[in-house]
């Protein structure tokens, strides 16, 4: 009778199956007391066959998992006699965490001649070699815990290490390396996954038919679930010769034959799969991101590791000995050819000093300024920024003329906006890069290790007279190890680097002016706030002074508008007011159609003035916008003469942040705070009236939108930008 999956999920479960898995994963596992205790209490047999070598193997796992690895390492090659030599990732694994264990106990002196003997035999191999450079590495710190490779010393790379002893045993037993329970969870690991995949993250109940679970095996990959639709929740995995198919609906496609019930013996698992939250939107960190990008714009906190210095190599000297031969005269020969070959295996410098091999440079990590980064937002996602190591000298070897220093680990270069400084992160200024190109070096990598000459006492002498720097000496050892990188946490500001700044109430117009005059394209809108974070857009050069025009381009800044209050932290804008700070001109848009645009240019000056009185003393021109409205239109002359006659003509704009100024505003930002709390040296700017201030360069009234007296705006912005 062949079987409709639809009615798996009525098929009884047997409880003998059942027990079976549980017993099979028990033993499995060296569970000796839960063993016997679940054979008295389910009534089993008792699996002979399968608890014969359970006590030893339990025994085995028990040294490993302690630390005792090479006890460990004894009992399985008196258990298992050759796997250790057919299985050399085990059998590394194995005294790498002996290493370890000296390592840990600070033991460094043996774990170092444990490695030369022991584990850099292996490093024959290439495929070892990088694992090999990891464990030595770990000899380089004083808190190896705190290593990049910490992990090498943790429980769950013990517990990896012990369980693939314990599968490779049971492999050489010819016995599952894998107990069906194990299985089980995989394939139901992977049967959710390929359900979640194909259906969404939606509710499914879906039954999974596990077949003979005792010989499952790794899932076919020949099947896929193309034919799976959403209604239908019922998958089978068949099991059959050792092979095991996945399919929603009865094969016809297994081998060609038919599936009957017969075949087969059945267990039922259950798995209900529920709305899951997306991983990558379940970081808070991200979440926020997508939500509020303007609070993320312009500053993070991030870590750097430059890269540790490759190992230098304590080196053998050619072996000089020849055997098996009785006669003196050849022996002598010999003795001399090896002599010379050995002399002449030497690298030496100019005046006859031995030159030997260095560990590579570790990777310094440097940031500097790119034109094509707009903000800091990416560094939200990923905030740490790990250089390589360099690499080691060859341990292996001999000293001979083809002995190289190890390979230097390329700096990793990190790319930020143009008009970020960067700072330690708890207050030291180490760079303002507000040029394109312009780059600090933050943290420098490790400084490779030497290398030393491992000679015998009785030749030390003569030795020396070559090089006495090159000789062997407890005290040296550590400086054969490559030297950590520097690791350090920055604070990263973006100040962005604009000549014109755009200031006005939200749905005055910044943005559209923008897009009027340069080539950047900002988001439009009639509501407030469209604008959430700075967009650039640079302005040609004038074309009326010829070959100079060049000089007279110019970036302008849009910042998202302001409101009142916005000093407080009302609205968008008081986040990008500091971005003001590195302008040389500012340009109020007024929209001249609102109600009371005068007002509107008060509220704005109001704000300024009260986050940095200084910014009241920068150049600046109104724009008197939306003239192509009657409302605007009608009332030009009179606005534009009102606002004129806001400020004062005694004070003087200040053209130029003084160089001091500027150096004592950056190394102040960690206060993030421009507004002037009372008591500073500022207080009476910020008690003088807006009237107190200087009065706009230029009043002008264009439509951006319709692309009227724009010329004039452009002349008005260009002579001013002239003046500062
Ligand atoms: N009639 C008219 N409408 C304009 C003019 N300039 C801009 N607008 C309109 O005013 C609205 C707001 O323009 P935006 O450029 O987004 O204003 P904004 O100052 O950047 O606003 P925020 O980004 O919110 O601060 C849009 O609907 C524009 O089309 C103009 O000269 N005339
Ligand atoms: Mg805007």
């Amino acid at each position: 009778m062949d079987v409709d999956p639809r009615n798996y999920e009525h098929i009884a479960i047997k409880d003998n199956d059942v027990h079976n898995i549980v017993l099979s994963y028990l033993v499995h596992n060296c569970f000796k007391e839960t063993v016997d205790s679940f054979i008295s209490c389910t009534g089993m047999n008792q699996p002979a066959d399968c608890l014969e070598d359970m006590e030893k193997r339990k025994k085995i796992l028990h040294f490993a998992l302690e630390g005792n690895a090479l006890k460990a390492i004894e009992l399985t090659e008196q258990l298992t006699h050759d796997l250790l030599e057919k299985n050399m990732d085990l059998h590394l694994d194995l005294l790498s965490l002996h290493f370890v264990e000296l390592v840990c106990s600070r033991k460094c002196t043996e774990a170092l001649e444990f490695a030369q003997t022991k584990l850099t035999p292996f490093g024959k191999l290439q495929k070892y070699v990088q694992k090999l450079e990891d464990f030595m590495a770990l000899l380089a710190y004083e808190e190896p815990e705190k290593s990049p490779m910490f992990h090498l010393l943790s429980l769950e790379y013990r517990q990896q290490v012990v369980d693939s002893l314990n599968r490779a045993i049971l492999a050489h037993a010819n016995r599952p390396s894998y107990a069906a329970m194990e299985r089980l969870i995989q394939q139901t690991t992977a049967v959710q996954q390929c359900l979640s995949e194909e259906l969404g993250k939606i509710g499914v109940v879906s039954s999974i038919i596990i077949i003979d679970s005792s010989e499952i095996v790794a899932l076919d990959k020949m099947l896929s679930l193309s034919s799976l639709s959403s209604s239908s929740s019922y998958l089978s995995l068949h099991s059959h010769n050792n092979k095991l198919i996945f399919n929603p609906l009865i094969s016809q496609r297994f081998d060609g034959r038919q599936i009957n019930s017969e075949n087969f013996r059945y267990c039922t698992i259950k798995c209900r799969l529920t709305k899951t939250k997306d991983s990558s939107s379940a970081s808070p960190n991200t979440n926020s991101l997508t939500k509020e990008p303007h609070k993320y714009f312009d500053q993070v906190i991030i870590t750097v590791r430059a890269g540790d210095g490759g190992h230098g190599a304590v080196l053998g000297v050619p072996n000089q000995s020849v055997s098996g031969s009785n006669s003196k005269g050849k022996q002598n020969k010999e003795k001399e050819k090896a002599k010379a070959r050995w002399k002449s295996s030497y690298k030496r410098d100019f005046d006859g000093s031995l030159i030997l091999p260095i560990g590579g440079h570790g990777g310094d990590v440097v940031i500097y300024a790119d034109e094509g980064k707009d903000t800091l937002l990416e560094f939200h996602k990923t905030s740490r920024y790990s250089a390589k190591r360099g690499g080691n000298v060859d341990s292996m070897g001999v000293l001979s003329s083809l002995l190289r220093n190890g390979l230097v680990a390329p700096t990793l270069r990190v790319p930020v906006p143009v008009g970020t400084v960067v700072k330690h992160k708890r207050g030291k200024l180490l760079a303002d890069l507000a040029q394109p190109g312009q780059e600090v070096l933050v943290a420098r990598g490790g400084q490779g290790g030497i290398s030393l000459l491992e000679v015998p006492e009785h030749k030390r002498k003569r030795m020396m007279a070559l090089n006495t720097n090159v000789m062997r000496d407890d005290s040296d050892k550590v400086l054969v190890l490559g030297q950590p990188g520097e690791e350090i946490s920055l604070e990263l500001i973006l100040r962005v680097v604009a000549d014109v700044g755009l200031v006005g109430l939200p749905n005055a117009g910044k943005s559209t002016l923008l897009a009027a005059i340069t080539h950047a394209r900002p988001d439009i809108a009639d509501y407030p706030f469209t604008t959430l974070m700075p967009n650039l857009g640079r302005l040609d050069g004038d074309p009326t002074l010829g070959a100079e025009r060049y000089s007279s381009e110019a970036t302008l800044a849009d910042l998202p508008g302001l409101i009142e209050g916005a000093h407080l932290g009302k609205g968008l804008g008081r986040n990008f007011l500091r971005h003001l700070r590195r302008t040389r001109l500012l340009v109020h848009v007024v929209d001249a159609a609102a109600e009371n645009p005068v007002n509107d240019y008060r509220t704005v000056k109001e704000e300024l003035r009260m986050y940095n009185p200084e910014y009241l003393e920068r150049p600046f021109i109104v724009v008197l916008n939306k003239i192509d409205l009657p409302e605007a239109r009608d009332r030009l002359p009179s606005l534009t003469e009102e606002i004129f006659k806001i400020g004062s003509d005694e004070v003087t704009y200040e053209t130029e942040m003084r160089s001091e100024d500027a150096v004592q505003s950056l190394s102040t930002e960690g206060a993030k705070e421009d507004i002037l709390s009372p008591g500073t040296s500022n207080k009476d700017k910020k008690d003088k009236e807006i009237e107190d201030y200087p009065r706009p360069l230029a009043v002008v009234g264009v439509s951006v939108l319709k692309g009227i007296r724009i010329n004039e705006m452009l002349k008005e912005i260009r002579a001013a930008l002239k003046e500062c």
